[in-house]
């Protein structure tokens, strides 16, 4: 198998969960006799994930559950049987893939009793698939029926019945429930009281149960979308996770704006327009302004950033696509990291959401520790907690955040007051914060 490294956002090494071994017999084979008596076959997977969150928990809901993912690669090795094992190996690669989590998934399936006329020791596909290249097969479905070589798929409860031939059915793979499946990363927080919040978190990153529970009627990944089976342009929309679903109600959020480039304050304001008047985003607040050093990335004028309260039944990553057409209608061009921009839209937290993708990482992994996001949150909303890692109630965090005294001042008013001569460039005059061109709060 593959051993070459998988990198995740950022270029680093990603983690891997490497199971070994796995065996069922199945009946997939071009010839008759394959489909009728079966055979061994086995299945190596390797998860590429960032188990960092799950760490630092010590929390199984965090990531991959090895048992789960092992009975999801038997259900697929005895399921409906294939003519080749590149199937086999693209069904089980798509499965895994369900989980939000994993960016990329290694996996080779062995068939050591194949028909094949010399002596060999083993035949294996391997395949690698990630994200942007896609399995070209369907991943189990999650009322996958387990398979009869006589009767084809039968229902996973049914008691083995003795065959038209008043004869035991020979070999009946092991029944298999449908694997109980992780959720990407579900909310570190207590549940929240607000029942908006928590229709977010249970909707949209269900619970994983108790690794203890029994298998019963438990949710099944979230798949791709059929596609003709034998479409071979693979579109990487089809793939999907829980971040794709949108709540069952609305679910707060909390969105941060920034400009250091052009007419900042004119498009911040634009900007909370525009986000007001995409549909299914309803804006509740919005904190004062802040003129803020800039950090991280090159030299750049001082930032002007604000954050916006809002109401949204948009699924996270459909926000994220709406955040992303407003940023680049206000000409936000991505050159240089943390460079300057007209404007950047970051979602913060979507209700009480945990998730790790490779497009979306919730909430905002940064978020803790930037002064210039929490001191305008905790100015609009004293009281709000912000959950995940590092987090902790805003207004403490940013206190100590490391960039607090950059935050030179804030101003309540910026909606409806006049643009001051001294804003147009907030990166202009570094003593903006003696000369508050709006003199309002003082932080
Ligand atoms: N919570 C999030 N909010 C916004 N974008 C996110 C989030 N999580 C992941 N991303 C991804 O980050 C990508 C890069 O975003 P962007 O260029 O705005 O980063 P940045 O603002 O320069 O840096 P930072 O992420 O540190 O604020 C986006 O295209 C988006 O897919
Ligand atoms: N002061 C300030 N610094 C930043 C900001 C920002 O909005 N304000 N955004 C960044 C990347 O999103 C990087 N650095």
């Amino acid at each position: 198998m593959s051993d070459e490294d998988v990198a995740g956002r950022g270029g680093h090494r990603l983690d891997r969960i490497r199971l070994t071994g796995v065996s069922a017999t199945g009946y997939h084979g071009v010839f008759p006799h394959e489909r009728r008596e079966g055979q061994t076959f086995v299945a190596d997977v390797v998860a590429h994930v960032d188990t960092r969150r799950a760490a630092a928990t010590d929390d199984l809901a965090h990531t991959l559950d090895y048992g789960a993912l092992a009975e999801q690669v038997v259900a697929v090795l005895a399921g409906e049987p294939a003519d080749l094992i590149e199937t086999v190996a693209e069904r089980i690669a798509a499965t895994v893939l369900g989980h939000p989590q994993v960016q990329a998934v290694d996996v080779a399936v062995h068939k050591p009793q194949a028909p094949i006329t010399v002596p060999f020791g083993d035949v294996v596909v391997e395949v690698r698939r990630d994200r942007t290249w896609l399995p070209a097969a369907e991943p189990l479905a999650a009322d996958a029926p387990r398979w009869h070589p006589v009767a084809g798929p039968s229902p996973a409860s049914a008691p083995a019945e003795p065959d038209p031939a008043g004869e035991p059915l020979a070999v009946v793979p092991a029944p298999v429930a449908p694997a109980p499946v992780v959720p990407a990363v579900p909310a570190l927080a207590p549940p929240d009281p607000d029942p908006l919040a928590l229709a977010a978190a249970t909707t949209v990153l269900p619970a994983a149960p108790p690794p203890a529970d029994p298998p019963g009627p438990v949710p099944g990944p979230v798949l791709p979308e059929a596609r003709p089976a034998d479409d071979d342009v693979v579109d990487a929309e089809l793939v999907q996770d829980a971040l794709d679903a949108a709540p069952d109600g609305p679910v707060e959020v909390v969105l941060a704006i920034g400009s250091n480039l052009g007419a900042a304050q004119d498009t911040l304001r634009d900007a909370v327009a525009d986000l007001a008047a995409v549909p299914g985003v309803e804006v509740l607040d919005v904190s004062a302004l802040a003129r803020t050093a800039p950090v991280g990335g090159p030299e750049q004028p001082d930032f002007l950033n604000a954050v916006v309260i809002a109401r949204t039944t948009l699924s996270p990553r459909d926000l994220l696509r709406a955040t992303s057409g407003i940023e680049q209608a206000h000409g936000r061009e991505r050159q240089v990291h943390w460079g300057p921009r007209t404007l950047d839209i970051d979602i913060i937290v979507y209700g009480h959401v945990s998730a790790v993708t490779d497009d979306l990482e919730l909430p905002h992994p940064r978020a803790h520790e930037r002064a210039f996001v929490l001191q305008p949150w905790a100015q609009v909303r004293p009281d709000a907690v912000l959950h995940g890692l590092g987090g902790g109630p805003v207004a403490a965090l940013a206190a100590t955040a490391p960039d607090r005294d950059g935050v030179r001042w804030l101003a309540l008013d910026w909606l409806t007051a006049p643009v001051p001569a001294a804003l147009p460039d907030p990166g202009a005059a570094d003593d903006a914060a003696a000369a508050d061109p709006l003199g309002r709060l003082d932080p």
